[in-house]
């Protein structure tokens, strides 16, 4: 049994439920994975010279055992996040360490720890089976699914699932993810697929779609309000692109910083007028290793003056961490908010921290999205206010070179990964909603 059978099933018009459901599964199938007895090949290296397509290999890998509240999906596109990046060079940790502590939970879990790890934290396929318990989705289903992983044994996590103390991101911190031809997901990170999209378009937003969602919107994050002036790093990037849609879509006032002349073209073509290319204005924050520079933070804070008629920033959306972070609190307003969700360039931050308290500004914390915010972020997508930023899509074999370009910062918004599709366009349920929207959807692509 091959996944051929799959994937023919998933390409005629007539497949049922029951057609799904009587597929039979083959033993194997192929994976993106990183090997357990690599971890060490970077060492001694700096981080940009840890090369992914070194790391990444593509393998034959059994497939899981399902268990209770669990799905088999078919996974026809998948995309390229940055945290398969940091798996990939082994940075800041590896992400053996996650899967030998989630296997340490229970029989189940000890599925996961296993000398490979298969990566991906995106998807968009079709059901092929589901575990006991599981109702709302049957064989033949065509979704997409958001990447929390959580137990929901403890009340911490029950007001915000993101709080549960065995939360996990699905193809980081478990195994079995999206970059490969089936990944096994816990039955709630299921949604359904937007049917105006393809497999790949569908796949794209996901994981930074619903990290800028809570982030920038959600009141759990900095629940951005019409007007705002938000600060976007990485306008034009994975969660930046998102970030800007939204803060168009929500009446705000984006002020979009790129480092390339291409990139602002980008940002502008979505609508967004106040753009900073970083590089062509030459910021430097540190004169040094270890010294900032605050005549820089405020001739970048002048700059955003322009743009804003004198105000200053009312959300910082802030990614690039140790490098930009002493600039983000610096321009922030009195009683405005910074929000980060990651520290690309360095987790050790350094800001001087009376301007902080002393005009009562806030550092929110921010990681993903629970349960009812993923699924908000995708019903935004769905409802086409919110559109996919997909540029080049590569192959399952060249995962190496989407995640080193991602890593190299080469692309623009999205890297999609075609899984069992075999070639870009399939899946598209609904034509005349796709036609609407067309040129939003393809605003990024093959540039
Ligand atoms: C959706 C996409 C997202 C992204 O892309 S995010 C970007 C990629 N992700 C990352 O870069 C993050 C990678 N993860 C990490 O670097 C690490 O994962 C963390 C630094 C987040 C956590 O470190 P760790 O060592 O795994 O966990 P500990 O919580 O520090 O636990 C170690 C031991 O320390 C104890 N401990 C924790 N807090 C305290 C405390 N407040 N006081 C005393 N002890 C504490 C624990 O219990 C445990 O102990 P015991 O080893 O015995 O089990
Ligand atoms: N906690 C969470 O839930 C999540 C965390 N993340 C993390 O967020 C980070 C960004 O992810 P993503 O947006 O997908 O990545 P991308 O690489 O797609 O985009 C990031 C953008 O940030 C900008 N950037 C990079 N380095 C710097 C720097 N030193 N100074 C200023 N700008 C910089 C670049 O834009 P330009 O060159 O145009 O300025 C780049 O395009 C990663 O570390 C990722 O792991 C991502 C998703 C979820």
């Amino acid at each position: 049994m091959t996944t051929q059978a799959i994937l023919d099933a998933i390409q005629s018009p007539d497949s049922t439920p029951a057609d799904f459901a009587a597929l039979q599964l083959p033993e194997s199938y192929r994976a993106i994975t990183v090997h357990k007895d690599e971890t060490e090949m970077f060492a001694g290296l700096e981080t940009r010279d840890k090369d992914p397509r070194k790391s990444i290999h593509l393998d034959d890998v059994a497939l899981p055992e399902l268990g209770p509240g669990e799905a088999l999906v078919a996974v026809m596109a998948s995309s390229v996040n940055y945290n398969s990046v940091w798996t990939s060079i082994f940075e800041p940790v590896s992400t053996f360490n996650f899967l030998e502590r989630y296997g340490r939970l229970s029989e189940l879990s000890k599925r996961h720890d296993l000398p490979y790890h298969i990566i991906g934290s995106d998807l968009a396929g079709v059901v092929l089976r589901t575990g006991p318990g599981v109702n709302s989705w049957k064989p033949g289903d065509e979704v997409v699914a958001h990447c929390l992983s959580v137990e929901l044994e403890s009340s911490d996590g029950h007001n915000d699932t993101m709080l549960d103390p065995e939360q996990r991101i699905w193809g980081f911190e478990t195994n079995f993810g999206g970059l490969a031809e089936i990944a096994l997901v816990k039955s709630n990170q299921l949604m359904p697929k937007p049917g105006h999209l393809s497999w790949e378009e569908a796949a794209a937003p996901g994981l930074v779609n619903s990290t800028a969602y809570r982030q920038l919107v959600s009141r759990n994050g900095a629940g951005m309000k019409q007007g705002d002036n938000v600060l976007i790093w990485g306008a034009s990037g994975g969660l930046g692109s998102y970030a800007t849609q939204f803060a168009l879509a929500g009446g705000a006032n984006p002020i979009c910083v790129v480092s390339s002349p291409q990139k602002a073209d980008i940002c502008r073509s979505m609508g967004a007028e106040a753009i900073i290319d970083r590089n062509a204005e030459g910021y430097r924050f540190w004169k040094d290793e270890s010294t900032q520079d605050p005549k820089e933070w405020k001739r970048f804070g002048k700059r955003i003056r322009e743009f804003t008629g004198g105000e200053d920033i009312d959300i910082v959306f802030e990614h690039p961490g140790r490098e930009t972070f002493g600039a983000s609190v610096y321009v922030t307003r009195k009683g405005g908010t910074i929000t980060t969700c990651a520290s690309t360039s360095g987790y050790m931050h350094e800001y001087d921290n009376r301007y902080l308290w002393m005009s009562l500004k806030r550092i929110i914390g921010s990681h993903f999205a629970n349960y009812r915010e993923a699924w908000e972020a995708n019903r935004l997508v769905a409802k086409g206010k919110i559109h996919p930023t997909l540029s080049k899509v590569y192959s399952l074999e060249e995962t190496g070179q989407a995640a080193y370009d991602v890593h190299r910062n080469l692309h623009q918004g999205k890297v999609g990964v075609l899984c069992l599709a075999p070639e870009e366009g399939l899946g598209v349920r609904d034509e005349e909603m796709r036609a609407r929207h067309i040129d939003a959807i393809n605003r990024f692509r093959n540039i």
